[in-house]
């Protein structure tokens, strides 16, 4: 969890990184679509660019089904569930063991977001301040171009943040009161970081963990 622009996709790619979790990330699901046109991201594409979140059932059965796919592996979940329908959509056929909200404030993300460059069919971001790709507008790892993203607009990017303040904030609420939701505050990745990475080796000890 955590608002659009807190670090969800840098952290995730740790998180897979360090631990053995398959992560799916719903933003990168629907751009997936998106590009290859599929008639759901066609009829998603303007509900994205104009800063609204895609309609809850469209969302939960686009998770659920992926997550069908993965079978018995560990999960990591990021941008879903964004709602609390879509949370009790998701307790509905799994239980969630532990919630990870990054709780960065709105003025550091906004300066961020302008400057997101993302590979469309990795998913991997980078900021031209923060982690810039070595050669500048291409996928170290491909070599493929970068793009920015068209809901990444000072404006939609304000539209974005009052969504999340009116629709996915009380997510937040409903794993506080499970008692599973963990908060880790801060202006800097590279900071909150080591904590979620500590919090996570204690939690998940029995996962197949690749970094010692
Ligand atoms: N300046 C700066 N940029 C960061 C930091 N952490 C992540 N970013 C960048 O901020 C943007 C948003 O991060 P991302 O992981 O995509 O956030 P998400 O929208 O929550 O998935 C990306 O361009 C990241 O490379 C940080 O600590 N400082
Ligand atoms: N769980 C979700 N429910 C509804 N819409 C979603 C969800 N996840 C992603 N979206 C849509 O995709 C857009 C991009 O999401 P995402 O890639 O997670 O970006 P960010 O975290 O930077 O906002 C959202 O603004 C919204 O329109």
């Amino acid at each position: 969890m955590g608002p659009p622009g807190s670090g969800k996709g840098t952290v995730s790619a740790r998180i897979t990184k360090s631990f053995g979790l398959k992560h799916l990330s719903s933003g990168d699901i629907l751009r997936a679509n998106i590009n290859a046109k599929t008639e759901l991201g066609l009829l998603m594409k303007s509900c994205i660019d104009q800063g609204q979140l895609v309609p809850d059932d469209v969302m939960s059965r686009l998770i659920l089904s992926d997550l069908r796919a993965i079978g018995q592996s560990s999960w990591l979940l990021d941008g879903f569930p964004r709602t609390v329908s879509q949370a009790e959509a998701l307790d509905d056929a799994y239980s969630v063991d532990t919630v990870i909200n990054l709780n960065v404030p709105f003025q550091t993300i906004k300066q961020r977001l302008t400057s997101r460059w993302t590979h469309l069919p990795s998913g991997r971001v980078y900021n031209i301040d923060f982690n810039p790709p070595k050669v500048p507008g291409f996928d170290d790892v491909t070599g493929e171009p970068l793009v920015q993203r068209d809901d990444d607009t000072p404006e939609t990017v304000t539209r974005r943040l009052k969504a999340y303040e009116t629709q996915t904030e009380p997510v937040l609420e409903y794993y506080r009161s499970k008692g599973v939701l963990v908060t880790f505050s801060g202006t800097e990745t590279n900071k909150i970081w080591p904590h979620v990475e500590t919090f996570l080796h204690s939690k998940l000890p029995y996962v197949n963990q690749n970094v010692a």
